[in-house]
């Protein structure tokens, strides 16, 4: 399965969010995040998604979640969430995305992919967690899922 990350900024109750400009999920609202390469941990892939795609430093980022997604029958991308509260730089647009923060209250459900509603709150309340969420093969709607919180994560 194709190992993927998602490293989500957390400060003063507010996520950031980035309006993805390209790829799978272009136009929805997703965490920074990417593929992770040949060669790299993911917590160094993690680093240079927030980099390249928003021109922000991660200095901090734990792991707190692991999911796997299924589009029909195919295992699609086993993806590694982090958290991180301290970074540097000012968000900044670019080819691939357009960042926006989010009150945690405020998060734009209707405009993600639908996993995110089940397990973003536990997210925002500081659990860990790991999930298995089956879409159809076009990955436009979800059919089935599992969530387990608290989970023990360490990389
Ligand atoms: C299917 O449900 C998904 N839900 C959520 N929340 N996030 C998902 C889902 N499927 C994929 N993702 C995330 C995981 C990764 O962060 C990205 C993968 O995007 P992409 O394939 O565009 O990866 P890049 O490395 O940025 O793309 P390039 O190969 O173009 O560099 O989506």
């Amino acid at each position: 399965m194709q190992p993927a990350t998602l490293c989500y900024l957390l400060r003063n109750e507010r996520v950031l969010l980035i309006r993805k400009k390209r790829g799978l999920g272009k136009g929805k609202f997703v965490g920074p995040g990417g593929k992770v390469e040949d060669g790299e941990t993911p917590i160094e892939a993690a680093v240079r998604e927030v980099e390249e795609e928003i021109c922000v430093a991660v200095n901090d980022p734990s792991k707190v979640g692991e999911f796997e997604f299924v589009f029909g029958d195919e295992p699609k991308m086993f993806v590694h969430v982090f958290r991180a509260e301290t970074f540097s730089g000012e968000p900044r647009e670019t080819v691939e995305a357009n960042p926006r923060w989010f009150d945690f209250e405020n998060v734009p459900y209707d405009e993600m992919w639908e996993d995110d509603r089940l397990w973003m709150p536990h997210l925002f309340s500081g659990e860990t967690f790991s999930g298995r969420f089956r879409f159809d093969a076009e990955g436009d709607e979800l059919l089935e899922h599992e969530l387990e919180t608290d989970i023990d994560c360490r990389t």
